[in-house]
């Protein structure tokens, strides 16, 4: 449904602390083998070592890795040494301007930034898939300030996604709960979504 609806790639939620989306690692590699190639599969893991990391990319074959974790730089840069065929998509939870500081300790290692509204200090982390949105006008400084491409997510639906658009001017744009009715994606919410993008997109464009 997404792939039909124009989505350029496909997130694929592993074992997490919280949020609604999780599946077996042996459905996503099923799904990763499956997806037309001009789409992506983005494997989102709460592994934070490198070589744990490298491990979940070996049984479930995603072009991509979200790593939903702040993990220390350190292996960040050894993720880059082990698995350099994979793109590796760093997860920043803006939780205050702080998140600014982040930019320069992962952008050596990594290919893009998602910015998105966990808590990973919370007693049961949230690593994502909240539903909530987040200060966008710090986003929007990150995308100024990041030399690597940043995805938007945290709480986008329908109504709100023009609204981001226009305030951060991500490259690209991620979500989970604003798409889904009953914790399943909702065929409606996903065309209006699609067509607020794609609103605020000729909006936004250079002529
Ligand atoms: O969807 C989940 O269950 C999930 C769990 C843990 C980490 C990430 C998760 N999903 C990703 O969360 C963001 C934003 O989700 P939402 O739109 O706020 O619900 C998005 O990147 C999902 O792919």
């Amino acid at each position: 449904m997404a792939i039909n609806a124009g989505a350029d790639a496909l997130g694929l939620v592993a074992r997490m602390p919280s949020g609604p989306g999780p599946i077996a690692d042996e459905l996503i590699a099923s799904i990763a083998a499956m997806v037309p190639p001009p789409v992506s599969t983005f494997l989102l893991t709460s592994e934070t070592r490198a070589a744990d990391i490298a491990d979940h990319i070996g049984a479930t074959n995603p072009t991509t890795v979200q790593i939903v974790s702040h993990i220390d730089p350190a292996e960040s840069l050894r993720l880059a040494r082990l698995a350099p065929h994979v793109r590796r998509v760093q997860v920043i939870h803006v939780e205050g301007e702080d998140a600014l500081d982040l930019i320069p300790r992962y952008s050596p290692h990594v290919h893009a930034f998602l910015l998105d509204s966990g808590r990973p200090g919370a007693v049961v982390p949230e690593l994502g898939g909240t539903g909530r949105a987040h200060d966008w006008a710090i986003s929007a400084r990150f995308v100024q300030a990041s030399k690597r491409p940043v995805f938007l997510a945290g709480g986008l639906n329908p109504s709100n996604v023009g609204d981001a658009i226009r305030q951060v001017r991500p490259y690209a744009l991620d979500l989970c709960s604003g798409v889904r009715s009953d914790g399943v994606l909702d065929q409606e919410k996903l065309a209006s979504f699609v067509e607020a993008v794609r609103i605020a997109d000729a909006a936004t464009s250079p002529t």
